[in-house]
């Protein structure tokens, strides 16, 4: 399976604290609203049907939720997903939560989702390729799909593993492996391989010390890219 083992491990130690604004899930607590808001103008999420693949503790599953939108969201982590399940009788949102993986989704039910999502993931995986195959296999011909992660060069290593781990420690050192980060260049070829046509790519800036962000043009450190699949 297309999976790291110490990957999911990390993930479900912390899952308890993934709904804390101030644990180590700050930043994709900060950054949410700005990635809920791109995905909203691009799609109308209201009555969508929509995948969120690496779905975590649900930040953004739920976040799409509350536009109206019919989530299913998926992860290998078991405690991260139970954390998911509980998090919706405290919010009162619905989302199907369920435990497979995004390859396996795609043998069952291909070309069933209006919108599928894979956020702050990609990364964390071997086979990044396969994951973008299955999200285009899932989404409908003419559906988009939306990724973000982290690029690989200096100012990446620099800011995502030396500030944020070592320097700030924002996240548990460890969380990236810098080996595993994508330039934009490689997603948009995996994407293209894969059957989707790129329609944007777009920086996200991030100030841990403010903590704000905003979507810019510099695609150095953190990015989103779009795609729609071709018919
Ligand atoms: C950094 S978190 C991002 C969570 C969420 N997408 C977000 O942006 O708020 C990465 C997530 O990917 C999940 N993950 C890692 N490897 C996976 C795999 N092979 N299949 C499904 N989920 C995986 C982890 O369990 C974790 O929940």
């Amino acid at each position: 399976m297309n999976v790291d083992p110490a990957e999911l491990k990390k993930f479900s130690e912390l899952a308890h604290r993934w709904w804390d604004p101030n644990s180590e899930f700050k930043p994709l607590h900060d950054i949410n609203p700005i990635r809920l808001e791109w995905i909203e103008r691009h799609t109308r999420l209201q009555g969508k049907r929509v995948l969120d693949v690496g779905c975590g503790g649900g930040l953004l599953s739920e976040g799409m939720a509350t536009f109206g939108a019919k989530v299913t969201g998926i992860d290998l982590a078991e405690k991260t997903l139970a954390v998911a399940k509980l998090h919706l009788l405290e919010s009162g949102q619905a989302v199907d939560y369920q435990l497979i993986s995004v390859e396996a989704m795609a043998l069952q039910v291909p070309a069933s989702f209006d919108v599928v999502t894979c956020l702050e993931m990609l990364e964390h995986v071997p086979n990044p390729a396969s994951v973008i195959q299955a999200c285009t296999n899932l989404v409908k011909p003419g559906g988009q799909v939306f990724f973000s992660t982290l690029n690989r060069n200096p100012k990446a290593w620099l800011f995502a593993v030396l500030g944020a781990e070592y320097a700030l420690k924002l996240l548990p050192r460890g969380t990236h492996d810098y080996n595993h980060f994508i330039k934009p260049a490689e997603l948009a070829t995996y994407c293209r391989r894969a059957g989707l046509t790129v329609t944007e790519v777009v920086g996200l800036n991030y100030n841990p010390f403010t903590r704000r962000c905003s979507l810019t043009s510099d695609t150095q450190v953190n990015y989103l890219l779009r795609a729609q699949r071709n018919d």
